[in-house]
């Protein structure tokens, strides 16, 4: 079963993109989902998390509060670092993994592998072909913002902390460009799909 591997920033139109693919006949591995299910309580990543941050980081049922640590991490680089280092490993894993099931299972047209930080990760080594959603800045600020109930810089922040979108190019095989509406993504990926899964 072929592989496609869906990125683009952050609020660029993934999870959107990817409910569609999932119409279609697809199976979606989320790699957000994949980083929640790996920091839950009393895991290794959990356990390193806590020791570097302290406890502070933690809700009162003793699980991460992410958006506490999604503050801390996006406003300091060296601390986002950290992050990375102890889950992308342990998350780059569970994907394999779950594409290996999934593989297994071969109950689907296509798995597609939705994750923000695809290039970043080298998790495009272990796909057949690169989705890249795009949409342009004014937009994508304005979708954080609104989304995530965060202020301008906090947005820009964010965008910041990943990588530029031109950069990413390099490695895509299609580009949706979602700035406009949803019927305009629609049709997009449905001419990619088509293509894809005859
Ligand atoms: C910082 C955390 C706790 C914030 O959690 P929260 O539930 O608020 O956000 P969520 O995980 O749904 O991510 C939302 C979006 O933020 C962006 N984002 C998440 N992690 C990162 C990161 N390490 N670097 C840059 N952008 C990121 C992505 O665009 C992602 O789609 C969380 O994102 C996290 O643990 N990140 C580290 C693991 C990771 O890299 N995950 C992304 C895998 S592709
Ligand atoms: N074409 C569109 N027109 C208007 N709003 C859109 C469009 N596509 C997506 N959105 C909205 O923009 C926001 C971001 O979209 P979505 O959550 O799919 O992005 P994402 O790339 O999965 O984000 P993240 O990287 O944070 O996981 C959502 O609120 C979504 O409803």
């Amino acid at each position: 079963m072929q592989v496609i591997g869906l990125t683009g920033g952050i609020a660029s139109g993934k999870s959107t993109v990817s409910k569609l693919l999932k119409k279609m006949g697809a199976v979606v591995i989320d790699a957000d989902i994949v980083s929640r299910e790996i920091m839950v309580k009393g895991t290794e990543a959990y356990n390193r998390i806590v020791e570097y941050f302290g406890k502070e980081i933690l809700k009162e049922d003793g699980e991460i509060d992410r958006k506490k640590l999604g503050n801390i991490v996006f406003a300091d680089r060296k601390k986002l670092k950290k992050l990375n280092e102890i889950t992308h490993p342990i998350i780059i894993e569970r994907i394999k993994e779950k594409i290996e099931e999934e593989r297994k299972k071969n109950q689907q047209k296509a798995i597609v592998l939705d994750a923000a930080l695809l290039i970043e990760m080298k998790l495009y080594k272990m796909v057949d072909e690169v989705w890249l959603v795009v949409v342009d800045s004014k937009t994508q600020i304005k979708r954080v913002m609104e989304r995530d109930k965060l202020s301008y810089k906090d947005a820009i922040n964010r965008i910041k902390s990943q990588m530029p979108l031109d950069e990413k190019m390099k490695y895509a095989d299609f580009i949706i460009n979602n700035s406009k509406d949803f019927k305009a993504m629609e049709k997009q990926v449905t001419l990619f799909w088509e293509r894809f899964a005859t």
